[in-house]
Parts: C-alpha cells; sequence; structure tokens
C-alpha cells in the first residue's frame, strides 16, 4: 500500500480540489460520468464559512456557540465530534439558519447568506437526520420529490429524479418508490432520508447523526454508501457524529468541539490520530488509536489475492484439479454476473460432484470501499482469517486476508501529513495568508497586508500551495480563492 492510501481510498472525498464554489473533477471519476446522471448536469459542493458566530439561547449569557470561526472546504466532508451539549447540533444547524445566529456570518460560496431568506438558503442546503425524518403519511416517491415539487418541477422531471436517487441509494425503484416509511427497514429509511436531502441537487448537505438509529452492520453499509454517492456527487457535507470511528472513516476533516463549540482540534483524521492537540482529544479518541488508524484505509487500496473462480454447474473435480495447479485451497463460486455466491474448501468440493448455486448468506464479503477495520471485524466474525471483495455491481474482486491488513497497518506508521489545515478558531479571527502574492513580490505588499478585506480574510492559513501532503488531501485546497487572489 503507498502513502496515499488515504487519496485513493476516498476518492473524491480525497481528491477533490477544493476551490470555490466549484470542484474539479478527477478523471476517474469524469469517465464514469456519474455526476451528469440522468443527463442533467449535478452540482457540486461549495465552501462555507461561518466567521464570528455566536449563538446564544434565550439571551443566556453563556453562548453554546461562542465566536466560531470555521472554513469549510468546498466538495469534502468535515465531522462534528464532541461531548454531549457542547454545541455541534447547534453550529451544524446555523449553517442552514434553522437556528439564527445571534452575532456573527455566514458565506455559501462567495455568498453573505446571514440574512437572506431563510426558506431560500435550506433550497440550497440537504439536511439529513436521524431515521430520515420522514413524512410517514406520504410514500418514498413523495418524501423523496417534496422539495423538487415546491420548486415546481414538472410530474415527469419529479418521477425521473426519484428514481435515479432511488438508485443513488441502492433502492431498486420499482420495488420501492410507492412503499411508506412504516413499511421499509431503519437503514432503507435512511437511504431515503439522503436521497430526499439530495432532491433538489444541492450543493451542500447537513447531516445529524444520520446513522445514529441503526444497527452496527447497516452502518457500515450506510457508511460505504454515503462514501460512494459522494465519490459520484462532491457535494459539501458538514456531518454531526458521536461516533468518533465514523468521523475518521467518513471525515475529510475533523472539528472536535468543546463546550461553547469551542475547536479543540480540526485536522485530517490522520493527523488527529497521530497528534492529538491534547488530552482532551486524547481522551475522545479512546484506546487504540493504532487501529482507529485503519478506519483510513480502505479494502480497494491493498493488495488483494486474485484467488480461484469456479461457477454453478461446474464438475467440482475439475475445480479441484484446477485449485491444486495454482497452489490455493479453496475457490469463490461466483454467479453469471460474476457474484461471489460462496467459498468452498478444497474439502468441501471433494465431497461434491457438481458445484451448487445457491446463495451462501454467511459469505465474509467485503466491498472495495469498506475501511480495513470494516474488514478485519467481518473476518473476525466470520472467524476465517479472510474475506471475499467484491467491487462495483457486486462483482468479484479478489481476497483480503489479515496478513494484508497487517501489512497495511506498517504502511500506515510509515505516514508523514502535510501541513494545510482550513481556519477552525473561536477567536473569529481568519489568519492572513502567508503566501507572497505577485503584487507582494513586486514591492506592493498592499495586496494582502492588514487583512482588512473580505478578499484577504477569505485567504486560508498555511501554505497550501507548497504542501506536500502525501494524501493529497489537501491538494488545490483553497477555498477562498474566488477572488483569484490564490494561484
Ligand atoms: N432551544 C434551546 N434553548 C436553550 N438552550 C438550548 C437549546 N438548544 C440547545 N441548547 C443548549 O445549547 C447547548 C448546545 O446544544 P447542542 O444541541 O448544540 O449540543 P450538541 O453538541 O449537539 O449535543 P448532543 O451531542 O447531546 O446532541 C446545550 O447546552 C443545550 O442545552
Amino acid at each position: 500500500m503507498s502513502e496515499n492510501t488515504r487519496n485513493n481510498t476516498t476518492s473524491s472525498h480525497a481528491a477533490s480540489q477544493g476551490v470555490g464554489t466549484e470542484q474539479t473533477t478527477s478523471s476517474a471519476d469524469e469517465s464514469r460520468n456519474d455526476a451528469n446522471r440522468g443527463g442533467e448536469a449535478r452540482q457540486k459542493g461549495a465552501s462555507i464559512l461561518i466567521e464570528n458566530v455566536t449563538k446564544r439561547y434565550g439571551g443566556g449569557k453563556k453562548p453554546a456557540v461562542d465566536q466560531l470561526t470555521l472554513e469549510i472546504p468546498a466538495g469534502q466532508i468535515i465531522m462534528f465530534v464532541g461531548p454531549s451539549g457542547c454545541g455541534k447540533t447547534t453550529t451544524l444547524k446555523m449553517i442552514n439558519r434553522l437556528i439564527e445566529p445571534t452575532e456573527g456570518r455566514l458565506i455559501l460560496g462567495d455568498e453573505d447568506v446571514t440574512k437572506i431568506n431563510g426558506d431560500k438558503l435550506r433550497r440550497k442546503i440537504g439536511y439529513v437526520i436521524q431515521a430520515g425524518g420522514l413524512l410517514p403519511h406520504m410514500t418514498v416517491a413523495s418524501n423523496i420529490g417534496l422539495v423538487p415539487k415546491m420548486l415546481g418541477w414538472d410530474k415527469k422531471r419529479i418521477a425521473e429524479r426519484v428514481d435515479e436517487l432511488l438508485d443513488l441509494v441502492s433502492l431498486d425503484a420499482d420495488t420501492y418508490r410507492n412503499r411508506y416509511p412504516r413499511e421499509l427497514s431503519g437503514g432503507q429509511q435512511q437511504r431515503v432520508g439522503v436521497a430526499r436531502a439530495l432532491a433538489a441537487d444541492p450543493p451542500v448537505l447537513l447531516m445529524d447523526e444520520p446513522f445514529g438509529a441503526v444497527d452496527p452492520i447497516t452502518r457500515q453499509r450506510l457508511q460505504d454508501e454515503l462514501i460512494n454517492i459522494q465519490s459520484e456527487l462532491h457535494k459539501t457535507i458538514v456531518c454531526v457524529t458521536h461516533d468518533f470511528d465514523e468521523a475518521v472513516k467518513l471525515g475529510d476533516w475533523i472539528a472536535v468541539f468543546d463546550e461553547g463549540a469551542r475547536i479543540v482540534q480540526y485536522d485530517t483524521p490522520e493527523r488527529i490520530l497521530a497528534n492529538p492537540a491534547n488530552e482532551f482529544v486524547e481522551n475522545f479518541i479512546g484506546s487504540g488509536a493504532g487501529l482507529k488508524q485503519l478506519g483510513l484505509a480502505r479494502v480497494g487500496d491493498v493488495d488483494l489475492i486474485s484467488g480461484v473462480l469456479g461457477h454453478p454447474g461446474q464438475s467440482a473435480r475439475e475445480l479441484v484439479g484446477h485449485i491444486d495447479k495454482t497452489g490455493y485451497n479453496s475457490a469463490v463460486i461466483v454467479d453469471d454476473r460474476e457474484r461471489p455466491i460462496q467459498w468452498l474448501s478444497k474439502e468441501q468440493l471433494s465431497r461434491m460432484t457438481t458445484v451448487p448455486s445457491h446463495l451462501d448468506k454467511e459469505l465474509p464479503l467485503v466491498g472495495t470501499r469498506s475501511t480495513l477495520n470494516d474488514a478485519l471485524d467481518t473476518m473476525l466474525v466470520a472467524s476465517t482469517g479472510e474475506a471475499v471483495v467484491e467491487g462495483a455491481r457486486g462483482r468479484y474482486r479478489g481476497i483480503i486476508t489479515v496478513e494484508t491488513v497487517m501489512n497495511a497497518i506498517t504502511e500506515l506508521r510509515r505516514y508523514t501529513p502535510g501541513d494545510y489545515t482550513p481556519v477552525g478558531n473561536n477567536t473569529g479571527e481568519i489568519p492572513v495568508t502567508v503566501q507572497r502574492t505577485n503584487s507582494e513580490a513586486s514591492g506592493d505588499a498592499e495586496g494582502t497586508a492588514g487583512a482588512e478585506s473580505q478578499d484577504a480574510d477569505a485567504s486560508v492559513a498555511g501554505d497550501t500551495t507548497s504542501s506536500a501532503d502525501p494524501t493529497g488531501r489537501a491538494a488545490g485546497r483553497e477555498p477562498w480563492n474566488e477572488s483569484g487572489d490564490r494561484s
């Protein structure tokens, strides 16, 4: 595994470029043309600046959010973590102004949205809450089509969008579009909740404990799906969670808050795990920071074993012969669409005449987007020490072993992150960029000195262009360069 594991693993995620309100897409992503589903160009993430924002409830003396300044790069996933009551939800809801800030400014992309009509703002910001927050008396299609209907879309366009979104969240449209929320599992409701939030194609998605109400296996799947969706859509996603492992898995950036939404650390998961700012963060991370680093690397980035493939109906003896020739001791049976259905040892096959066709529900299966942590979990639950890996559309990709995971841990220890971080503080200050502009270089220092102007204010801390962040996460992350100040 290479040093830029995280970059590879989180494709959109990490490869996305936090430039202004628009994101550039990697060529691999473009070739998939995913962001252009249904023939309509899709809107990518917008940057957000929470500037010197304070929230006092009921005129209380102690603010729930105290002079928070937080820069949220476009097209990336930012996780809010911190103890109960520290102000995560208040901060989140101030972004779409479901809660109005007492003081401060909110900038979405290049627009000051502090005072604009709140309903208009919320159309640009999808919102997902625990258990989906679906309206119980409405079908799945009506729930998803709610905002497009309010926006005056015609019926055909809404119906197409509903089907497209159901497909995006891996629900079969014919099966689910006419169901009511009570006829769905918790995980399915959550998927519909995500689909609904994305319906009007907002550049920003806010998520408040989105996977808090589902079991751990479903949660893992939903997290993987969110990463998949993000790799297609490149939205700016701000997500509150209580689960630090979830923050590590999903986040490009994690903001660790203490009471009053005081930022204790705002950085990449890698750097927070490697260098917690203080004891508070250490305690928050909990034990096993090394193991948590496994949440940073994905199955698709490690070397998989190719294994031996067999097909239902094939002669078992012939397959055993093939296994013998290749030096393996088992074969993965795949269906006619190359999806793994069973994993049979040589011994099992030697007791059969024909390779069977039924699906083994206990098959230890992980996706290429699963983290190494997830893979380890799956192996432990199955007591196999190995798991079968599936890729896009459930196709067989190979086998991952405990040894692969151990090697990955060694590689992760060698990781040295770069030095770019977006601004996050409670002094209300946006540090002036240290980068010299052309005008400065030619002796005219007025361009940036003093940082009186919004353009200068909007510059980010650190020299991002010279950052050698091996993750590539920080590459091109200059969210406030709409003015073209930074090249
Ligand atoms: N409507 C309200 N009126 C008065 N105080 C409130 C209100 N909503 C939240 N608070 C207070 O503001 C502080 C921050 O609450 P908030 O819900 O933002 O925290 P949180 O970090 O999201 O908590 P949790 O993790 O428990 O959901 C808390 O002290 C809370 O009691």
